[in-house]
């Protein structure tokens, strides 16, 4: 798949079929992690449909980021299996997971302060070209053209091109969260996860980002851990429901909403940050 920003292409990409509604990008296969005596994943069985947002909800200490570490190789699994469009990932290392295709945007990004916003971009997108070798940045500057043209789409779509050359350490904090998910579409997911993207936001900033994620979502798949359940009623198209480690439940919002499993789980366990 390739970055793209203009609403035709993505309707037709829709149109072509090539996602449809039932298509499992990834699932996992009684996926199990354990801390020593604690499991934080218990026998997690998930489909993740390549189409639309799931959101993974849960208690505090259910196991949501636990999950996403797993997905995304910081952590082998104790037991069980993950299949990424039909293939074995778990034991793989992180960044042959990336290159695969599922990339992670964080809440606080290592991107360097003193480089301005399309530089910190530009460098995510020429280690889609060039591999992660230092060696690399010594190449001629013809062999940053194309990384170049990513970073300015991909700021477009996450509108930040009117920052480009501010340096990195000048945003706000809206700004930054929009600069992490710009890093992360850099590397072109084809799946990605995203950690309480809209957290610390003010609500203006919530706005802006939820309709940033639902376009993002047209063409990638999307995982979100979220805690403001308002979001996630409004944006998911399906919830997992994550309790002590185990799946609880798995829906759409309106399934979810009315789960008396689910309203027992977050009763028992306190509510969410
Ligand atoms: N590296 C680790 N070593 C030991 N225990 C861990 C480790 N990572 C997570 N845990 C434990 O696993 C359980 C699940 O934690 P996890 O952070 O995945 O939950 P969470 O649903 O993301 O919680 P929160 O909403 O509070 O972030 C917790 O009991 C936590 O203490």
């Amino acid at each position: 798949m390739t970055i793209r920003g203009n609403a035709d292409e993505l309707a037709d990409r829709n149109a072509t079929g090539e996602r449809s509604t039932d298509d499992v990008a990834l699932r996992t296969d009684a996926l199990t992690k354990q801390f020593g005596p604690l499991t934080a994943i218990d026998d997690v069985s998930l489909e993740i449909h390549a189409d639309g947002i799931t959101s993974i909800i849960g208690p505090n200490g259910a196991g949501k980021t636990t999950l996403f570490n797993l997905l995304t190789g910081k952590y082998d699994p104790t037991d069980g299996q993950i299949r990424f469009r039909g293939e074995r990932i778990d034991g793989k290392p992180p960044h042959e997971i990336v290159r695969d295709g599922i990339v992670r945007s964080f809440q606080i990004t290592n991107f360097f302060d003193e480089l301005t916003t399309i530089e910190n971009v530009r460098l995510a997108s020429q280690a889609r070209y060039t591999g992660f070798k230092p060696t690399d940045f010594l190449r001629h500057h013809d062999s940053l053209e194309e990384p170049i043209a990513d970073a300015e789409r991909v700021l477009e779509r996450v509108q930040l091109a009117d920052v480009a050359q501010t340096p990195a350490a000048n945003l706000s904090y809206g700004q930054r969260r929009h600069l992490e998910i710009a890093i992360a579409l850099a590397s072109d997911p084809d799946l990605l996860l995203m950690d309480e993207p809209t957290a610390g936001m003010s609500p203006e900033e919530t706005r802006e980002t939820v309709g940033l994620i639902e376009d993002i979502a047209a063409d990638v798949t999307l995982v979100l851990i979220e805690h403001d359940m308002d979001i996630v009623m409004d944006i998911s198209d399906r919830i997992a429901v994550l309790n002590e480690g185990t799946l609880l439940s798995v829906g759409g919002p309106a399934e979810i909403r009315t789960d008396e499993r689910v309203q027992q789980a977050y009763l028992r366990g306190g509510g969410y940050d």
